[in-house]
């Protein structure tokens, strides 16, 4: 068990870390304040970033008693690869900013615990150095660029790496304004780069681009505008066109993240998706979506039982993951917690928050009388309130 450091990290304040919330509190100690805000913050109100949570802990469970619970079984299996627990590592930009195990100790976490990572298309290690950290646990994140012959060649590379999905996002055309990044003038340190893009001519984004002062969020003086940069590399013409060529054209399982309705889930369906992650990015990016949780029941009716449905934003709990799993997603995904993790002891950290999260999730199984996945299902929720 992980403890948290003291001042100088004297042991005798030392005290167990016991959730998910208290490596938020251990790593916005340990995190520059503009690090702390990049991660943790949402578009403009934050409304949705709350959202997400909130969704979480109006619902309540339907505990059934009296149910033999001596063997709890969590596993599962997505898209070929056989998982402990129907949880993963949503995709995230730059792991190395708050730690420099980076995203291969991450993924090395994710696997050691039976899970996988989706690796970001703007990590801050190669898609190669990632694949290799965790062979068969790791599948892409892919954004679309307006230069299509540059995004083909990074599926390429993902697939010869072994990652063994796809998962391309949806929602942001445009990066969301996030506000604290612009007040902070936040900037990505000249030591971070999006590995996956090292090297490429004209992009500003990497190279000689990067090395140069660093990435400026808000578009201040004294760096380069990072959602500038970003904009000029994404597509925002991308139309569900680019789902059917995706498809076509690469043997990978494809999935499509950012569904929020069901008419988007059916559109998935006839372009040859394979699954759809229901998420709001976290609350990044548009502010005033709803919350996932509330979210995935249409999502589902669109998806008809043809594609898989998957959902993130606001996992926090084994307990989450339980709701999620009784409302229909057969994967859930937790971003910000595996980067706490990760910024208070490195691979170590992000592997214990993803042990936290599973070990919660089986003894939620136990308690609620449910020791299979199979068993969770609408009955296991109470309405949600206001639901009639
Ligand atoms: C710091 C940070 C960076 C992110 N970078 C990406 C990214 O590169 N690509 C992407 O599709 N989603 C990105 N996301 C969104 C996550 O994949 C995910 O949707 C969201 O974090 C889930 O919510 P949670 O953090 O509440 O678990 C990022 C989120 C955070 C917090
Ligand atoms: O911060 C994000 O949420 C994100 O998706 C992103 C995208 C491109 C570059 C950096 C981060």
């Amino acid at each position: 068990m992980l403890r948290e450091q003291g001042p100088r990290g004297v042991a005798a304040t030392a005290r167990p870390l016991a959730c998910a919330a208290d490596y938020a509190a251990a790593a916005r100690a340990a995190l520059p304040p503009d690090v702390w805000d990049y991660v943790d913050g949402g578009a403009g109100d934050e409304l949705t970033l709350a959202a997400n949570l909130a969704a979480f802990r109006r619902r309540a469970v339907r505990p059934r008693v009296l149910v033999d619970v001596a063997h709890r079984d969590t596993r599962t299996r997505v898209l070929g690869t056989d998982l402990a627990a129907p949880l993963a590592v949503a995709p995230m930009a730059y792991h190395r900013l708050v730690h420099p195990d980076g995203e291969s100790g991450t993924a090395r976490a994710a696997a050691a615990e039976g899970l996988l990572t989706v690796a970001s298309t703007f990590a801050s290690q190669t898609v190669e150095e990632i694949a290799a950290a965790a062979p068969g646990r790791v599948w892409f994140q892919l954004y679309c660029f307006r230069d299509r012959g540059l995004t083909a060649d990074l599926v390429g590379r993902a697939q010869a790496a072994g990652c063994t999905a796809l998962v391309l996002t949806g929602d942001a055309p445009l990066m969301g304004r996030r506000e604290r990044d612009i007040r902070r003038g936040f900037v990505l340190p000249g030591d971070i780069e999006p590995a996956n893009l090292r090297g490429l001519p004209g992009s500003g984004l990497a190279g000689g681009g990067l090395a140069g002062g660093g990435l400026a969020a808000g578009g201040l003086p004294g760096g380069r505008d990072l959602a500038a940069a970003t904009r000029e590399l994404l597509d925002p013409a991308l139309t569900w066109d680019a789902v059917g060529w995706l498809a076509e054209s690469s043997p990978l399982p494809l999935v499509i993240k950012g569904v929020m309705t069901a008419e988007d889930a059916v559109l998935a369906r006839e372009a040859g998706a394979a699954a759809v992650i229901v998420s709001n990015h976290g609350g990044r990016q548009l502010d005033g979506a709803p919350a996932t949780l509330d979210a995935l029941a249409e999502v589902c009716d669109g998806a008809a039982g043809d594609i898989e449905v998957y959902l993130d934003g606001g996992v926090r709990r084994g307990l989450d993951v339980l709701k999620a799993v009784a409302l229909g997603a057969r994967l859930v995904l937790t971003g910000r917690p595996v980067l706490w993790g990760l910024a208070v002891a490195g691979e170590h950290g992000a592997r214990e928050v993803l042990r936290l999260l599973k070990e919660e999730l089986d003894l939620a199984m136990a308690l609620s009388g449910r020791p299979s996945l199979a068993r969770l299902g609408l009955d296991t929720l109470a309405p949600a309130e206001g639901d009639t």
